[in-house]
């Protein structure tokens, strides 16, 4: 599991730790890991040029330590400083001292040094930025997007906010980001997830507390033990069933990729409740239909209702008044009303896209793509529901009350080839099977978003793939992750 920590956080563990450590130490490791990290990239440290972008706080000290390390091995290591007068005074020293160059940030524009540097150094800022780069920093930024050479942010790429993945303005975009302690949640949410590139985490002795975390991120281990397997002794109705309301004489494709995902979940029976019932069938003749209303289905575990309903809020009823968890999808968030689903005594889960999210709390989809972080927690909280918000760097926030003891989630696996027409309904099903199943609605959130990302990456495997393509990749992906 990947843990992020917010900024509050990771200072309270720094100053722990620095009280029992000689001065400067913390910073020592930090630019160690970070040397070693710019040499792996260069490959060959000796005759390399390293451009340092030095900010006035010790996000600029770890930089010019590192620099110094670097120049020690024979790089030509020049920093420019943004405060010539204020820069970290025993960074400059040891840069200097290993035969470095300093310069003020304003030489960038006579000598082309960022532009023409194998490697860009970014300690621009770092868990001590507040607001968008100033426009100096901005300009140095700029450069290193405009330069040939590799660009590393050291501990976050200055300009995103650490604590919630915001973006104001100008930021660096760097190809790798070496983070000193924890991961922030900034590094695993987008917008700035995308300035960050490859992370690499470097272990400088924080101890921080697991029930601290703001943000998890599982791994092939932690998926691998929430997936559910059924024991010698199981029947369909042990292992699951779950019930799909979706679909409509327009849409009835979306009722077929919706039952194709819960089909792949785990559970034990799919039953399909709905006019698409001809076309499920001929697809997958394994599906128990029935024409509805879905009290008369017979028993289910969990629901999955919305996808490719139209307007037709005829199930919504007998689905959100039913004693078992329901996942809500696409239309089914417009039609379903949210006192309704406040009072729900069962799990709730929601799986909005950033268009339906803004619609639900009524704001501007930019803002949801902006500001994912906020956005998700707000509609938990809306809806006292959990919630699946959809999108590059896919989150899952439980609902209130749940808070302490289940963090915020961010799927890794996503991919942009999942943007695709039906992909989500496929997630629908998937999800609402792991549901049924018996997952709690956090994991089964966030372990369908995991494998329906994998399956897109495999299916895809550098070409377009369809969201039947998703569906069928499952099996393989569950595989997989069992190892
Ligand atoms: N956590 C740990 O355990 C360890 C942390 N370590 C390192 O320390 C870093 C934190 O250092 P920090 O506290 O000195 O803050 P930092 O990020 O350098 O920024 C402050 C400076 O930036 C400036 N500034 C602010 N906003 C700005 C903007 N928008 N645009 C431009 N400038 C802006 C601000 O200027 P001022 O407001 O004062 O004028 C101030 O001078 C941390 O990220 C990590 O790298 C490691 O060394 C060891 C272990
Ligand atoms: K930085």
């Amino acid at each position: 599991m990947r843990t992020a920590y917010d900024v509050e956080t990771v200072r309270t563990a720094e100053r722990a730790l620095m009280a029992r450590l000689p001065e400067g130490a913390l910073m020592q490791r930090a630019a160690a890991g970070l040397a070693a990290a710019c040499a792996d990239l260069l490959g060959k440290v000796y005759g390399s040029r390293i451009a340092l972008l030095v900010g006035s706080g010790d996000n600029g000290g770890d930089a010019l330590y590192a620099g110094a390390r670097l120049a020690r091995r024979g790089a030509g290591v020049t920093a420019l400083l943004l405060s010539p007068d204020r820069a970290h005074a025993s960074g400059l020293a040891a840069l200097r001292s290993a035969g470095g160059t300093v310069l003020g940030a304003e030489a960038d524009a006579s000598t082309g040094i960022v532009g023409r540097a194998d490697l860009v150094v970014d300690g621009i800022v770092g868990i001590g930025g507040k607001g968008g780069l100033r426009p100096r920093a901005a300009q140095l930024a700029t450069a290193a997007a405009a330069s040939d050479g590799l660009t590393v942010a050291v501990d976050l790429p200055s300009g995103v906010d650490a604590d919630t993945g915001t973006v104001h303005g100008e930021a660096v975009r760097a190809d790798a980001t070496v983070t000193f302690g924890a991961y922030k949640p900034g590094l695993l949410v987008d917008p700035a997830r995308a300035h960050a590139g490859a992370l690499r985490l470097i272990d400088i002795g924080l101890e921080l507390p697991p029930g601290r975390a703001e943000l998890t991120a599982l791994q092939h281990d932690d998926v691998a033990a929430l997936l559910p397997e059924p024991a010698g002794e199981s029947d369909k109705y042990r292992r699951g069933v779950v019930g799909v309301v979706a679909g409509s004489a327009r849409y009835p494709g979306a009722a077929v990729l919706a039952v194709a995902g819960a089909l792949r979940g785990g559970a034990g029976a799919v039953r399909y409740v709905g006019p698409a019932a001809q076309a499920v069938l001929s697809r997958f003749p394994e599906t128990l239909v029935s024409a509805g209303p879905p009290a008369g289905a017979g028993r289910v575990q969990a629901w999955v209702i919305g996808p490719g309903l139209g307007d037709d809020a005829s199930g919504l009823a007998d689905v959100l008044s039913a004693d078992v968890p329901v996942l809500i999808d696409a239309d089914g968030l417009r039609l379903a009303d949210a006192k309704t689903v406040r009072a729900r005594t069962a799990p709730t889960v929601m799986t909005p896209h950033a268009g339906e999210a803004a619609a639900l709390l009524g704001v501007e989809r930019g803002r949801v793509e902006a500001e994912r972080l906020a956005s998700v927690r707000e509609l938990a909280e809306r809806y006292a529901a959990t919630v699946l918000l959809k999108g590059s760097t896919t989150l899952i926030a439980p609902p209130p009350g749940d808070g302490d003891s289940s963090p915020t989630r961010v799927n890794p696996t996503g991919t942009p080839w999942l943007a695709t027409a039906g992909s989500g309904d496929v997630l629908s099903g998937l999800t609402g099977s792991l549901l049924a199943a018996g997952l709690a609605p956090a994991d089964a959130a966030a372990t369908g978003a995991y494998l329906h990302g994998l399956a897109a990456r495999h299916a895809a495997d550098g070409a377009p793939v369809s969201a039947q393509d998703v569906a069928a990749a499952i099996p393989a992906v569950w595989r997989d992750v069992r190892g």
